[in-house]
């Protein structure tokens, strides 16, 4: 269980300290402090005893997904083990009973002919559990990445469904991390819950042996194994617990060993010569993970010598015992023979059980946080159901809605009052940080608000079937995503359920001007926009805007929100936007547009202007440039903005040959 921060392995800690990298990048520590796992998250428990307790649980839960995932495989796998732990169990007492007969007096020949139908016996055991072996491994092999697959599908599921706030939430974050190492760690317990299995079928049989010789030597026999079951329980105990603390960190130390690697940043990593400052950097983050490994491993060293010593003063014990009993006459010297060959078996099959449980126990660890997982994304889930939105929303209206991000100090919004009417164009301008991008994100339902309501012809977002808002949405948000996949997947994932042929795609693509992107790709609308894979293509800012816009009309949302839809375009693709936007409106669309090009919302039905999270004036263009009706905050933007296309103001310029330049405004008196 065990991995390292570097490479991806966790460890544990309680003496790092923050590195000058964490501070510099990312403003701080990284690694969670030490009263976090007694404080923070109850559900981490730790105690011996409770992660004894817990254990059956997650076998179970391990279990559950392997029914899920090929139920034959389980039963196959299960019968097998079982079948080969008797096997090795039926081995050892019919080894023990030949080693009885051989030891006894007599002449060698009657020995050895007594003694041949247990050897036959043996051989044949030893040709079935080779065969369970190889059924359990080749059903095994079926039934791992299966399990793997449907542990990790069902944290998908409920993770995709989780609201905005958990997804920008670090603690979910954090158990997303560890949650993933889950799947694999249920596959992985399914091997290991086998090999208990076996291991502890032959215990039973080697314990019986060792009964049937003297009852002290159980006892001792369990006395010998105590110390290694603590050391190794101890360990992977200590284990995770690192890498609890340290989770966040290796998530941050792989962030820049992509970022290295990342074609985005390539550019700047070249020009900017960022590569060696991210390289130093990520030496630092490793070199706080290194110290954190060195202290795991001194600890490591500390617990498992204790751990030996004790386990030899056992043997030592147990040995002693025996000769005691041997001197005093209460065991035959072949008693004593075949006792030291039970005590042997049975302590490798104890070593072996210890180890095994201990593996169970350190994946049923993760196991527990994908559960947790589970728990906390069904938690934190959109909620399904609701109030039914009518047939057909004549309008949608903000009443006093006071909004502010988690953790922020100051709502985003604060009793915004705002009404879309079906079928007219809206349009929301203000400053950068206005809360324009906010104020559509509570309106499609991403966001609920903490005081306020958002309606939707009368049925508030807060109580309606949000399933029932999105569906009506279609959203060009202003990071909106770039999917890594064909252009055909990039439109039509505004209506995934759909399908995505060219006659479902074509005139959203038409709609968007993204046609003319697509007619330049190699393989048109199956050309991947990812590059870094076989065929894959880049396309520019402005293309991938058409791209996206095309995905929003794709969308046949009831509603259409665009969020600084051209910001990436030229004039002319700026212009046709805007005028498609228009010709929309007139057909009965109702359009949210927000833009901080203020002569684009002159066709607007009506404007509201946004300051720190507040509605400072609205009304139509005209009203709002209207010195008898504006409030002025529009008029003096745009006047401002108006100024910068007058050109009287550019300043002398020099020709490389030394003359003089007449600017325009010079020309022009
Ligand atoms: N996810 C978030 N968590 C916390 N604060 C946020 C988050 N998103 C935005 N904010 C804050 O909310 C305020 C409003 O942001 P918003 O993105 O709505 O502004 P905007 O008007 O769309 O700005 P711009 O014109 O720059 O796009 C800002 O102060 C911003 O820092």
């Amino acid at each position: 269980m065990s991995r390292s921060p570097v490479d991806g392995t966790p460890s544990d800690s309680h003496d790092s300290h923050v590195s000058a990298s964490e501070t510099l990048l990312f403003g701080g520590e990284l690694a969670y402090d030490t009263g976090w796992s007694q404080h923070h998250d109850s559900w981490l428990k730790l105690s011996l005893k409770t992660m004894a307790l817990s254990l059956p649980r997650q076998v179970a839960v391990a279990i559950r997904l392997a029914h899920q995932a090929d139920r034959r495989a389980l039963y196959t796998v299960a019968a097998s083990e079982v079948g080969r732990g008797l096997g090795q169990a039926a081995s050892l007492v019919t080894v023990n009973a030949l080693l009885m007969e051989l030891l006894a007096p007599g002449a060698i020949e009657d020995r050895l002919r007594s003694a041949l139908p247990s050897m036959v016996v043996v051989g044949l055991l030893a040709v079935v559990g080779a065969v369970l072996a190889s059924v359990s491994a080749a059903a095994t092999g079926i039934l791992e990445p299966k399990t793997q697959r449907v542990a990790t599908e069902r944290y998908l599921a409920l993770v995709a469904r989780v609201e905005m706030e958990a997804v920008e939430d670090d603690a979910f974050h954090r158990l997303m991390d560890s949650a993933q190492y889950g799947a694999d760690s249920a596959r992985r317990m399914l091997v290991y819950c086998a090999a208990v299995v076996t291991a502890a079928i032959s215990l039973v049989a080697a314990g019986g042996v060792l009964a049937v010789l003297h009852w002290a030597l159980l006892p001792l026999l369990a006395a010998m194994a105590a110390p290694r079951a603590w050391s190794a329980l101890s360990m992977a105990r200590h284990r995770y617990v690192s890498w609890h603390r340290f989770v966040q960190h290796v998530r941050a130390s792989q962030l820049i060993s992509r970022l290295l690697i990342d074609q985005q940043a390539a550019g700047e990593v070249r020009v900017h010569d960022v590569g060696p400052f991210l390289l130093k950097h990520f030496r630092g983050m490793a070199q706080t993970s290194e110290r954190e490994q060195t202290r795991l491993a001194k600890m490591g060293v500390r617990i498992t010598l204790g751990a030996d010593a004790a386990a030899g003063l056992a043997t030592l014990t147990t040995y002693g015992v025996l000769g005691l009993l041997l001197w005093q006459g209460q065991m035959a010297l072949a008693v004593a023979g075949t006792a030291v060959l039970a005590i042997r078996t049975g302590s490798a099959s104890i070593t072996d059980l210890v180890v095994r449980v201990t593996d169970v126990q350190g994946e049923a660890l993760f196991v527990a946080d994908l559960e947790t997982l589970c728990d906390e994304a069904a938690r934190r889930a959109i909620p399904t159901g609701g109030r039914d939105l009518p047939e057909t929303v004549e309008e949608i209206r903000f009443e006093k809605v006071t909004f502010t991000y988690p953790g922020a100090e100051v709502p985003s919004l604060h009793e915004v009052d705002l009404v879309i009417p079906r079928g007219r164009t809206v349009a929301l301008v203000g400053r950068n940080g206005s809360g324009k991008s906010t104020l559509v994100k509570l309106l499609c339902g991403l966001r609920l608000p903490d005081s306020g309501r958002i309606l939707w012809g009368g049925v508030g977002t807060a109580e309606a079937d949000r399933a029932q808002v999105f569906d009506r949405v279609a959203m060009v948000a202003q990071d909106f995503y770039r999917w890594p996949f064909t252009a055909r997947v990039n439109i039509g994932a505004g209506r995934p359920a759909a399908p995505m042929d060219d006659a479902a795609i074509g005139p959203a693509a038409v709609y968007a001007g993204a046609d003319e992107v697509v007619g330049g790709l190699p393989r048109g609308l199956d050309t991947l926009l990812a590059r870094g894979y076989k065929g894959g293509q880049e396309i520019s800012g402005g293309q991938w805007q058409k791209v996206g816009l095309a995905r929003a009309r794709h969308r046949q949302g009831q509603v259409l929100i665009v969020d600084e839809p051209t910001s990436a375009l030229d004039p002319a693709a700026e212009q046709r936007v805007f005028d498609q936007i228009h010709r929309l409106s007139e057909a009965g669309q109702t359009t949210v547009l927000i833009t901080h090009r203020l002569h684009s919302v002159r066709d607007a039905d009506c404007i509201y202007v946004l300051d720190e999270g507040r509605v400072v004036e609205h009304g139509t263009f005209a009203e709002l440039m209207d010195p008898a009706t504006g409030a002025g905050a529009f008029r003096d933007a745009y006047e401002l903005q108006a100024r910068q296309f007058r050109t009287p103001s550019v300043p002398g310029q020099t020709r490389p040959d030394g003359t003089g330049v007449p600017t325009e405004g010079t020309a022009a008196s």
